[in-house]
């Protein structure tokens, strides 16, 4: 499963753990982006570090034991695109059959993606539904991906960095570690913006 996860939360690992159990998969690899192409540049927010983005990935799947975290999209540095993620993901697992999760939003967004063609050999998709989003594979091939509702938990993570900017609680809506991590850390703060070159060594 790719995302920001600036930070993870709830409906991402639902998400995951739902994917898991319907489609027996023996493991779920996180994936933090990069730089995510469509959510930076002119206009858009500046995403927190990858390191803090990273740490909250693993402090929030660290208890379940099928829950992994890979770094492939931030070591290779530059902007991510699924197309590397997968044939890295691929070169590391090569016996594996891939999954990629994605929420509802995301998947109505393939088509943009780079390379949207070679996709679907390298792995088969699955779309979860998301609260506010259709769920649909309209101009997709239907093969290649799968549709799953899942419970639907209306949490993104552009709430709880605002909740956290306007000093509400995210108790609940991310796990109690990812909490505490934002909080040591200062990260969402209206009045204390995180630099991009900001590590969690010197934060
Ligand atoms: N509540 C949710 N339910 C189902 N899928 C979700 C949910 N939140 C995120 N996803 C999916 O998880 C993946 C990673 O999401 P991402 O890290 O961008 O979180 P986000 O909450 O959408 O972030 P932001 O609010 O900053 O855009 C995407 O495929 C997204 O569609
Ligand atoms: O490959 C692309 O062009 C591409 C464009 C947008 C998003 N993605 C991937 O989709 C996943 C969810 O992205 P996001 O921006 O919703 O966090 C994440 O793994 C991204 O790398 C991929």
């Amino acid at each position: 499963m790719g995302g920001t996860f600036d930070p993870i939360h709830h409906g991402h690992l639902v998400a995951a753990s739902e994917v898991a159990t319907e489609f027996d998969l023996d493991e779920v690899i996180f994936v933090p982006t990069g730089q995510p192409w469509m959510k930076t540049g002119p206009g858009h927010r500046a995403v927190t570090p990858a390191e803090h983005r990273y740490l909250m990935t693993v402090i929030a799947t660290a208890s379940n034991p099928s829950f992994t975290v890979s770094r492939v999209d931030i070591d290779r540095g530059g902007v991510t695109y699924t197309i590397d993620t997968l044939r890295d993901i691929r070169r590391l697992r090569p016996d594996a059959d891939l999954f990629f999760i994605t929420g509802a939003d995301a998947v109505a967004q393939i088509i943009e993606w780079k390379d949207v063609d070679e996709l679907w050999s390298l792995a088969h998709f699955v779309a979860v539904s998301r609260p506010g989003h259709d769920l649909t594979v309209s101009g997709l091939p239907a093969s290649e991906v799968s549709l799953l509702e899942v419970p639907a938990l209306a949490i993104s993570s552009t709430d709880c960095r605002s909740r956290v900017g306007r000093g509400s609680p995210v108790w609940y809506l991310v796990p109690d570690g990812v909490v505490q991590y934002i909080s040591k850390h200062h990260l969402y703060r209206a009045s204390e913006p995180v630099m991009n070159h900001t590590t969690p060594e010197n934060a």
